[in-house]
């Protein structure tokens, strides 16, 4: 009992004089020993990573998910809402990133500074009936917040915008980006990763394969007839029936609004994303470390046709987006679809 109450004690001296904000280590039945006065030296080499709504149902599963990504050194959660309970939960994971929450507006800044890589999965998600665009009023003010934000503590930072309308939020991104003298077209990516994820489950269950074999590049935008898969450069090469790829373009443009109507008013694809989510953040972090050939598709500001920001497979380096690529040969039925269904009609 006796030594128990001077290594109390001796705790108490050590943390009286450190600062409430950092984390602290509860032990059992005595006061705090905090986090800094442990022998941790603060986590492995690799990058810093924060997610801005962190406490959502993307958020969540995604933060999860980054903690056990080695190439995530320091992981900083922000959300206007339980982060404290989220990041002590996502702490105690015996993986290399040391973890973060932060919450409210007030602590924004200190979520960013330093930051190498911000995705960004706040705000209101989609109920049955509901058009993305139906989100842009209250969404459009919670990314301008954010990436205010950006601007003044990491406007070096890559950022993945999952926050929709995806087809809105990433020029308004830019347009605060601009407006703070920070834009660098490269390094503002919205993610539309979750189309080509469901390009390649679908197309894997028509042929019969395994989906992690297939790659399936979906361009144009993140919202019904503006995603445009392009069933004619799958690889590895097949083709599909007529039948087939009417059935194919068409889940995979409502592949969204599937999820928000299964859900039921319980909001839209959360875990999916999350996962998408992460496998495009994975190669933005390897791309920054230098690796060579890390291409997706993303939606981007773009000269590849007359829109100002589209999605294309686009190869990511130090700086972000290095290079867009030309959308390559379409089919008769896939320019169709570009042009819009409503103009020109399809030809059976
Ligand atoms: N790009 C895509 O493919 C894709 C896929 C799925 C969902 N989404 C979109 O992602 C967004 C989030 O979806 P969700 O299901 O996680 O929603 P959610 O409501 O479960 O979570 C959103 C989180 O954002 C937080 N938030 C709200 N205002 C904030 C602010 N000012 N700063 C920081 N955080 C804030 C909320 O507190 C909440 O924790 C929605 O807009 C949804 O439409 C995009
Ligand atoms: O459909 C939604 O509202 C969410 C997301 O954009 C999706 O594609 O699942």
């Amino acid at each position: 009992m006796q030594a128990s109450a001077d290594v109390n004690r001796r705790i108490a001296r050590i943390t009286a004089h450190l600062n409430p904000r950092t984390n602290n280590l509860k032990m059992e039945g005595s006061s705090n020993l905090r986090l800094e006065n442990c022998r941790a030296k603060g986590g492995s080499p690799g990058f810093k990573v924060a997610i801005l709504g962190a406490a959502g149902g993307i958020g969540q599963p995604l933060a999860m998910l980054m903690k056990m990504n080695p190439l995530v050194s320091v992981l900083h959660l922000y959300d206007v809402v339980n982060t404290p309970g989220v990041t002590a939960d996502i702490s105690h994971m015996d993986t290399g990133a040391v973890v973060r929450g932060f919450l409210g507006q007030q602590q924004l800044e200190d979520a960013l500074t330093g930051m190498d890589l911000v995705i960004i999965p706040a705000g209101v998600p989609r109920k049955p009936g509901m058009t993305r665009d139906d989100l842009f009023n209250i969404n459009a003010g919670i990314v301008r917040t954010l990436c205010e934000g950006i601007s003044k503590c990491c406007p070096k930072a890559i950022v993945n915008l999952i926050s929709n309308p995806v087809n809105s939020t990433v020029p308004i991104a830019a347009e605060v980006f601009k407006k703070a003298g920070t834009y660098d077209p490269r390094r503002l990516l919205g993610v539309t990763m979750l189309d080509v994820v469901r390009a390649n489950t679908f197309v894997a269950e028509v042929l019969g394969l395994d989906p992690r074999d297939i790659d399936v590049p979906v361009v144009g935008g993140h919202a019904g007839v503006t995603i445009l898969p392009l069933l004619s450069q799958v690889k590895p090469p097949c083709s599909f029936t007529q039948q087939e790829t009417e059935y194919l373009t068409s889940r995979i443009q409502n592949g969204g609004t599937e999820v928000v109507e299964a859900k039921a008013g319980a909001g839209s694809a959360t875990l999916s994303m999350a996962y998408a989510a992460v496998k495009f953040a994975d190669a933005c972090l390897r791309a920054l470390r230098g690796d060579a050939g890390v291409i997706e598709c993303a939606f981007v500001s773009s000269q590849v046709t007359e829109l100002p920001f589209f999605a294309s497979r686009v190869r990511l380096g130090r700086n972000g987006v290095e290079e867009i690529y030309p959308l390559g040969p379409l089919n008769e039925y896939e320019s169709w679809l570009g042009k819009g269904k409503e103009r020109v009609g399809w030809k059976h």
